[in-house]
């Protein structure tokens, strides 16, 4: 009898692929977000990832930013985590203490969103506004809420 396969990701790693594969998806040419949100039963539960809202047409949309907000795709784009949260058919409930793997760690009003239904914790890729102020208030949401976040292991790679 054959041995089992021991050398599987692990479900960090899992659901962070899954994350990465909803960021493919972003239109957006310079951050492109993906956002996983599991259960502590490690089922998925709803994905998201940045992009307009549903009726602003791809091809019309801004995706440069300028001092013109009017002009600037921050003013328009709906964040990846936002969008799980969104795209979430379940019961609110079912979102206690659920984990959100992100590409991205979250701005700081994902960061209030992700604590008012109940993330307990972050598990993110990227951090690479670390320090900026926007950063900092999002910390310090998490930290006071006591939401944990940690930076995931990705022991296979991201091929
Ligand atoms: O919590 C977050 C923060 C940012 N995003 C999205 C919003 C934008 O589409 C990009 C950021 O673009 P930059 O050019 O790097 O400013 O990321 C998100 O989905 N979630
Ligand atoms: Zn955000």
């Amino acid at each position: 009898m054959a041995d089992e396969r021991r050398d599987v990701i692990s479900w960090d790693e899992f659901f962070m692929r899954v994350a990465i594969a909803a960021q493919l998806r972003s239109k957006d040419p310079n951050t492109q977000v993906g956002a996983c949100i599991a259960d502590t039963d490690h089922r998925i539960l709803t994905v998201g990832y940045n992009g307009t809202p549903h009726a602003i047409s791809d091809a019309e949309f801004p995706w440069g930013t300028t001092d013109d907000p009017l002009n600037d795709k921050h003013s328009y784009v709906v964040h990846a985590e936002a969008n799980a949260i969104l795209n979430f058919r379940g019961s609110l409930k079912d979102m206690q203490d659920a984990t959100v793997y992100v590409t991205l760690f979250p701005c700081h009003e994902c960061a209030k969103l992700l604590v008012q239904v109940g993330i307990g914790e972050v598990v993110y890729l990227d951090d690479k506004y670390d320090g900026t102020v926007d950063n900092q208030i999002s910390k310090r949401v998490l930290d006071s809420c006591g939401v944990n976040y940690r930076k995931v292991e990705m022991t296979h790679g991201l091929g």
